[in-house]
C-alpha cells in the first residue's frame, strides 16, 4: 500500500526542511525543477524541436516553473514564459528564480519570458508542443478566482501534452474536487502522493502522476500518520488463503446469493456464475419461483434454489422463512443484485438482515435501496453502493455529495462498524476504523450494465473463502479493474461486457499469482 498525505502534512515536510534541516528553500526549489525535467524525458517523446509553454503563478509553484524553464533552457528546448506575477509581487525563492530566468533567457533569442496581461497573451501557447501548469500548487485555497480561472480554461482548449507541476491547478488536493482544473496528461507531485491526487475528480484530472523529489528523501515523512492508502497490485492477494490441497466444495467457501426478479434476472446470474470463478466451492442462487426455470437454462455451474413468490415474481416478506435454513449454511450471503424495490422486498431485506445480524452479508444494488431507514443491521457487512446509491443511503443530495464524499463515507463505515465500497473512478473502501483505501485501476468501459454485479460476485466469493472482510473488498475490487484492464487491451474500452468481465476475472487472480505468489500454483 502507498500512503496518501494531506496537503498540510506535505507543507510540514517542506517546513522541516527549511527549519530543521537547515536546507534553504531555494535548494528544495532547484531539486524540483530537476526533478521535474527528468519525469519529463521519462514520460515524453521529446526531439530537439520541442516547444515549451510554462505558465508560472505568484507563488512557490509559480518559482518551480520558472527553475524548470531554465533548465529546458540549458538543455537546447524552446521555452515560452508566461508570468502571471513580475518582480513587483513576486517574492522569495520564486522572485529569485523569475529574475535568473529573465537574465538567462535574453541568450536564447527563440525563447520568451512575456508578462501576462490580457487573456489572449495565451494564444502564443498554440504553438506549444508541452505545455506546463506551474500556476498554483499546495497554496491553493478555494475555487479558482479570475483571471485564474479563465487561464486554466483557455489552457485545456489548446491541443498540446499538459504537465502538472505538483498539482493540477484548480483542484482541491485533500479532496480531488475542483470546478474548473488544469487537465493534465502528467502531473509530477513533489514529494509525497497527496490525496485529491487520487480522491473523486483528481485521478482524471492528473493523467498519469509521478513523483518528484526536492531532495528530503522519504524518512521523514514515515513517521506520519495516515489514515489513506493507495492500493498496489500486491495488495490483491495477500489474504486470500491459499487452496490446500485436501480441501473439498464446502469447505472452500459457501457462497447464498439472494438476489434477481422477474425484472432483472440477469445481475443474479452474473454474480452467482463470478463467485464461482472467484473461487467459491459451492455457490447457491436464490431466486422467486416465477423466474426459477428461466435462470435455470441461462446459468452454468451456481445451484438454483427458488423461493415460493405468489407469482409476483420477486422476494416478498412471507419467502423469508424459507430462505433461513440456507442463510444459515452459507458462509457469506450477497444480497441485492437485480431484487427490484417493490416495498414488499424492501421489508424482506430488512427482515433478513435483522434476523441474521451479525452473518457476514455483501449488500449490493436495491437492497441498499431498501436498507435506507434501516441501518441497524449493517455490523460486519460490506456494502457496495455506487456514488448514487450512497447518497440515497445517507440521505443527501448526489449533487452535495459529490463534492467531498470522504468524510461521509468515514463517517457511515465508523458508524455502522462496516466496510464501505464506494464504487466509481476510483473506488474508494472504508474500513470501519475510519482508513481508506484507493483503487486507481480499471477503465471506463466498466460504465455498462451488469459490472457492479460481477464485483458483487467477486466479494462475495473471497469473503465465503476467507473470512476476512477488509481483504475482500480490497482484493475484489481491484481484481475486479484488473479484469477489465486486461479486457481494454484486447478488445477496447467500448467492446467489453459484463460477461466478458466475469470470464476474465479468472485471468486477472492468474496475473496476481503468476505475478507474485507464482509457487501457489505447483
Ligand atoms: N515551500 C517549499 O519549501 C517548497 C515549495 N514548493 C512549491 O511551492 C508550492 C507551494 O507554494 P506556495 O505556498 O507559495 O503556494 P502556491 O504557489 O500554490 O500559490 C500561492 C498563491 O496563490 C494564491 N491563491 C491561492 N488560492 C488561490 C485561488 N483559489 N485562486 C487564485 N489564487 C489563489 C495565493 O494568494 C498565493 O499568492 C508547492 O506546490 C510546490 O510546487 C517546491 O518548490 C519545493 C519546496
Ligand atoms: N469510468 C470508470 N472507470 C473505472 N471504473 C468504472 C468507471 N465507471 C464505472 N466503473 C466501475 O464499474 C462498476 C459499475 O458498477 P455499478 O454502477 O453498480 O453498475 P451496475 O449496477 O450496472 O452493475 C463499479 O465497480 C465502478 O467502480
Ligand atoms: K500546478
Amino acid at each position: 500500500m502507498i500512503p496518501l498525505f494531506t496537503s498540510r502534512q506535505v507543507r510540514s515536510a517542506d517546513e522541516f526542511a527549511i527549519a530543521k534541516l537547515g536546507l534553504p528553500g531555494l535548494v528544495l526549489m532547484e531539486n524540483a525543477a530537476r526533478s521535474i525535467f527528468e519525469q519529463i524525458k521519462l514520460n515524453l517523446p521529446l526531439s530537439e524541436n520541442t516547444t515549451f509553454g510554462v505558465v508560472s503563478g505568484k507563488g512557490n509553484n509559480g518559482g518551480d516553473g520558472f527553475a524548470l524553464a531554465r533548465h529546458l533552457l540549458i538543455n537546447g528546448y524552446k521555452v515560452i514564459v508566461i508570468a502571471l506575477a513580475d518582480d513587483k509581487e513576486l517574492k522569495g525563492d520564486a522572485l529569485v528564480n523569475f529574475r535568473a530566468l529573465r537574465n538567462l533567457i535574453k541568450y536564447y533569442p527563440d525563447s520568451k519570458l512575456i508578462k501576462y496581461k490580457r487573456l489572449n497573451d495565451l494564444s502564443i501557447l498554440k504553438n506549444a508542443d508541452v505545455i506546463v501548469d506551474s500556476i498554483l500548487g499546495t497554496g491553493s485555497k478555494g475555487e479558482l478566482r479570475e483571471p485564474y480561472k479563465s487561464i486554466v480554461e483557455k489552457l485545456n482548449s489548446i491541443d498540446a501534452f499538459k504537465v502538472a507541476v505538483d498539482l493540477p491547478t484548480g483542484l482541491d488536493v485533500d479532496t480531488g474536487y475542483g470546478d474548473v482544473v488544469f487537465e493534465a496528461d502528467l502531473t509530477v507531485t513533489l514529494s509525497e502522493y497527496k490525496t485529491g491526487l487520487f480522491y473523486g475528480k483528481g485521478y482524471t484530472h492528473c493523467g498519469k502522476v509521478v513523483k518528484g523529489s526536492i531532495g528530503i528523501g522519504s524518512e521523514y515523512y514515515n513517521r506520519l500518520e495516515t489514515d489513506t492508502y493507495l492500493i498496489e497490485p500486491e495488495d490483491a492477494f495477500v489474504n486470500i488463503p491459499l487452496k490446500e490441497p485436501d480441501l473439498h466444495k464446502y469447505s472452500a467457501g459457501k457462497v447464498l446469493l439472494i438476489a434477481g426478479s422477474r425484472n432483472l434476472p440477469g445481475a443474479a446470474i452474473l454474480a452467482a456464475e463470478t463467485a464461482l470463478r472467484a473461487g467459491a466451492g459451492a455457490v447457491i442462487l436464490a431466486v422467486p419461483d416465477s423466474i426459477s426455470e428461466t435462470v435455470r437454462t441461462k446459468i452454468g455451474s451456481a445451484v438454483v434454489i427458488s423461493y415460493n413468490d405468489n407469482g409476483k415474481g420477486f422476494l416478498t416478506e412471507e419467502a423469508t422463512s424459507q430462505l433461513e435454513e440456507k442463510i444459515c449454511w452459507a458462509d457469506t450471503i450477497a444480497i441485492g443484485p437485480g431484487l427490484g424495490r417493490d416495498k414488499d422486498t424492501i421489508n424482506a431485506v430488512i427482515n433478513i438482515l435483522k434476523k441474521n445480524n451479525g452473518k457476514k452479508f455483501v449488500i449490493d444494488a436495491d437492497a441498499i435501496f431498501a436498507l435506507a431507514n434501516s441501518k441497524q443491521y449493517l455490523k460486519n457487512s460490506i456494502l457496495t453502493p455506487h456514488l448514487g446509491e450512497f447518497a440515497n443511503l445517507i440521505g443527501i443530495a448526489v449533487e452535495d455529495l459529490k463534492v467531498n464524499p470522504i468524510p461521509h463515507a468515514k463517517k457511515f463505515a465508523a458508524k455502522n462498524k462496516c466496510h464501505l465500497v464506494l464504487k466509481g473512478a476510483p473506488t474508494l473502501i472504508f474500513n470501519p476504523a475510519g482508513e481508506v483505501f484507493v483503487n486507481t485501476t480499471g477503465n471506463q468501459g466498466m460504465a455498462k450494465f451488469g459490472t457492479g454485479d460481477v464485483l458483487t460476485g467477486v466479494i462475495s466469493s473471497f469473503l465465503a473463502q476467507s473470512g476476512n472482510n477488509e481483504a475482500s473488498a480490497i482484493s475484489g475490487v481491484y481484481l475486479h479493474s484488473l479484469a477489465a484492464d486486461l479486457l481494454a487491451e484486447e478488445k477496447t474500452i467500448y467492446g467489453f461486457t459484463a460477461n466478458d468481465l466475469m470470464e476474465k476475472i479468472p485471468y486477472a487472480i492468474k496475473f496476481i499469482i503468476d505475478t507474485f505468489l507464482p509457487d501457489i500454483e505447483d
